[in-house]
């Protein structure tokens, strides 16, 4: 919901303000940039203008342009506004417009702020409150309904920023992703299975600012078509929150490999499986200078994700395993999967064969994998790479 006259989207970023004057100012460049590239691939048009820890976006299709830059990184909320001079007079007649078209029952708030120096304005924000609420009231009631003010839970909040030049006004703040603007770290592979946790994971390296290269590795008999499908779709679910960036999907053909590890292992299966799957991060890795590899484990949720058999997983590469899952209870990753859109394509029938082992172990020493995995797992990992298919996601 945003005020009928709002033309223009007003977008915060939080955690870029804390940064050094030169840092800050290189992530808005990147933040900005990351927006337009937003609004084009959604089809909507909008002025950019950077200030100091603000971009504003001026538009005729507010309500679209602040979704977009609410699927943006590094936004922390956006709002569209209607902009007037800063005196209560004008600010008044703005609350009273948004009240007359936005009201439909219920109590109403009403939340001022003032920025800059206290002389500034003959006002206090208080009084932008009192004097505000006291035309909205009057706005409520020449529209024939009895009005109720509810500071705590309120139907209706209408929002005031007074600032030197000018005041915004507006009634809603939608909560962005948070985070760094995408790009602002060098990016890291993502191993992506499909399934709920791995998508999820991904996503939060990206918030964070990482670009990611999406590997996925074909299990042959025991994955097949379906779970690649699958896994492709989470990509381009995925795909959605970065414009502008190659989320081409990195598919690896291991059906020889896994059938062989399946067939001569058997409680450490999975885990010399995973080993060759961070074999394999690690030299898409390096082809394209990424610098870390992420996963959607969690601890103890699965027998190969014991804090034991992490350890050990983890020795297979020599670039940093991050799993921002981690510590995440299975509930909240799914959540998370709902909310960022990803959990429908991870829910996919895949109809993939079981190829865990049913006594599998949660206590592994890297000696007795070492032991008892194919001597050139990593070489394998490397082949099998190297031969990959890299298929296109529309972003
Ligand atoms: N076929 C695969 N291709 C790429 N990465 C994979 C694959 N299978 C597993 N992984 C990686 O290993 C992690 C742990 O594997 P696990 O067997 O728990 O995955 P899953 O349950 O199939 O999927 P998810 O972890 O995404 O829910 C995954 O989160 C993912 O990062």
């Amino acid at each position: 919901m945003h005020p009928p006259d709002a033309d223009t989207v007003l977008v915060r970023h939080g955690e870029l303000g804390v940064k050094s004057e030169q840092v800050r100012r290189k992530m808005e460049d990147r933040l900005a940039d990351n927006l337009g590239a937003m609004l084009d691939a959604r089809g909507l048009s909008g002025d950019i203008e950077r200030r100091r820890n603000r971009l504003f976006v001026h538009t005729d299709r507010p309500g679209e342009v602040t979704a977009a830059a609410a699927d943006t990184f590094g936004v922390s909320s956006a709002s569209a506004v209607v902009t007037v001079d800063p005196t209560l007079d004008a600010i008044e007649t703005a609350l009273a417009d948004i009240a007359r078209e936005r009201y439909d029952g219920g109590p109403f708030a009403v939340d001022a702020r003032r920025a800059g120096p206290a002389d500034q304005h003959p006002f206090a924000s208080t009084d932008i409150e009192s004097e505000g609420g006291a035309a909205v009231w009057d706005a409520i009631e020449s529209l024939g309904e009895t009005p109720a003010v509810d500071l705590d839970d309120p139907d209706l909040e209408l929002f005031v920023e007074c600032r030197a030049d000018e005041a915004f006004v507006f009634c809603e703040k939608r909560d962005g992703p948070g985070g760094l603007p995408l790009g602002t770290q060098r990016p890291v592979v993502a191993l992506v299975s499909g399934g709920i946790d791995s998508p999820v994971a991904a996503w939060k390296l990206m918030k964070r600012g990482a670009p990611v290269i999406p590997v996925y590795v074909d299990l042959g008999d025991y994955g097949g078509p379906d779970h690649r499908a699958r896994a492709i779709s989470t990509v381009a679910a995925l795909a959605a929150y970065a414009p502008g960036y190659d989320l081409s999907v990195h598919v690896v053909d291991a059906g020889d490999v896994v059938a062989d590890v399946a067939e001569s292992l058997d409680s450490l299966r999975m885990l010399a499986l995973r080993r060759f799957m961070l074999a394999v991060a690690e030299t898409v890795a390096d082809e394209h200078g990424a610098v870390g590899i992420v996963t959607g484990e969690a601890i103890g949720q699965k027998s190969s994700q014991t804090s034991a058999n992490v350890a050990v997983t983890d020795a297979a590469t020599t670039l940093p395993v991050h799993r921002p899952n981690l510590t995440a209870d299975k509930a909240a990753i799914t959540d998370l999967a709902r909310d960022i859109g990803t959990f429908e394509d991870s829910t996919i029938d895949a109809g993939c064969n079981r190829v865990a082992p049913s006594y599998p172990e949660t206590n592994a020493s890297l000696e007795r994998l070492r032991a008892a995995e194919p001597d050139d797992l990593f070489d394998l990992a490397a082949a099998c790479a190297e031969t990959r298919d890299v298929v296109p996601i529309e972003s």
